[in-house]
């Protein structure tokens, strides 16, 4: 791996961009070190926009094999069906020392070795949105040929943008369906929380505002004191109070059963999307 690597992202939409931007503003690589390819002048623009304007190919016109000429790592970020058939079409383009990176959910490291082919040196990682602002949640794993420095690269550039875990490939099942998924669920829990709130007398902006920081308090409180989420959720829980009041409703209705199922249900599509 060279010094200063150029990273590639072919296919630049929401995830990409979401790292790529998350790359270029903690400063792990400047603009100049980081490229994009896509057919549509809107998601190439929403790319540039995003990253500070780094460069970006044009699909439709030899962009993606201009851009795995120029990336000493090229990140795989198209949609899972799309991946074979990208490895395929940009074999005779790429560096012959690139390290491959797919970010698509359920394609597995033997999918992604024999299209890349012989001696490919690939890296298989999960990330999250959250990365565009510093707080992503990552699981990875490194295919046959890759090495602990290439590893130890990609876990480099994930802790730039939040928290790396490096797990077997069966357990990225898991990892997708807690952490790739995820913030979704958060998204969703925040939005019912603000709504409920409106419905309470709020304003929509006031009820958004504490929603959110509410929720981000209570992640940094596990992350920061180690404590168990239900001894904190305790502390919270006056005797004939509020929140047990509030807790006790949650759980008629079936939070974490919902939960469960939700977290099942990705982790199943997940495996099943490695097989279409
Ligand atoms: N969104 C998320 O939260 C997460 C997504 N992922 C994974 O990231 C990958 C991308 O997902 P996401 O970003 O959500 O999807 P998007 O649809 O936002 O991004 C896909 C990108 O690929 C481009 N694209 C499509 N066809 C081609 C082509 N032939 N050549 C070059 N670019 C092409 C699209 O642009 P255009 O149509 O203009 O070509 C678009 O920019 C998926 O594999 C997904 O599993 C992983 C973790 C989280
Ligand atoms: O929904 C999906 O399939 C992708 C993978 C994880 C998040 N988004």
């Amino acid at each position: 791996m060279t010094n200063d690597p150029t990273i590639g992202f072919l296919g630049c939409g929401k995830m990409a961009t979401a790292l790529a931007g998350g790359l270029v503003k903690t400063g792990f690589a400047g603009p100049e070190r980081v490229l994009g390819s896509a057919r549509s002048a809107a998601s190439r623009d929403a790319f540039a926009a995003g990253t500070g304007e780094a460069k970006t190919f044009d699909a439709t016109d030899g962009g993606n094999a201009q851009l795995a000429a120029a990336s000493d790592v090229l990140v795989l970020s198209v949609k899972p069906y799309q991946l074979r058939e990208m490895l395929r079409a940009t074999a005779n383009d790429r560096k012959p020392e690139a390290l491959i990176v797919s970010v698509a959910a359920g394609v597995t490291l033997e999918t992604l070795e024999a299209a890349a082919g012989k001696g490919a040196r690939v890296v298989r990682v999960m990330p999250n949105t959250p990365s565009l602002v510093g707080a992503g949640a990552a699981g990875f794993t490194r295919g046959t040929h890759a090495t602990a420095e290439d590893a130890a690269f990609v876990r480099s550039m994930l802790e730039c943008v939040g928290v790396a875990e490096e797990v077997s490939e069966p357990l990225l099942n898991a990892v997708t369906a807690v952490s790739g998924s995820g913030p979704a669920y958060g998204f969703l829990f925040l939005e019912a929380l603000a709504d409920a709130g409106v419905k309470a007398g709020l304003p929509r902006d006031t009820a958004q505002r504490l929603a959110a920081a509410t929720l981000r308090g209570a992640a940094a409180m596990v992350e920061e004191t180690g404590e168990h989420p239900a001894v904190l959720k305790d502390r919270v829980c006056s005797p004939g109070g509020t929140t047990i009041a509030a807790v006790a409703a949650l759980e008629e209705h079936g939070l974490r059963r919902a939960v469960h199922a939700a977290v099942a249900a990705a982790a199943a599509r997940s495996k099943e999307m490695a097989n279409e």
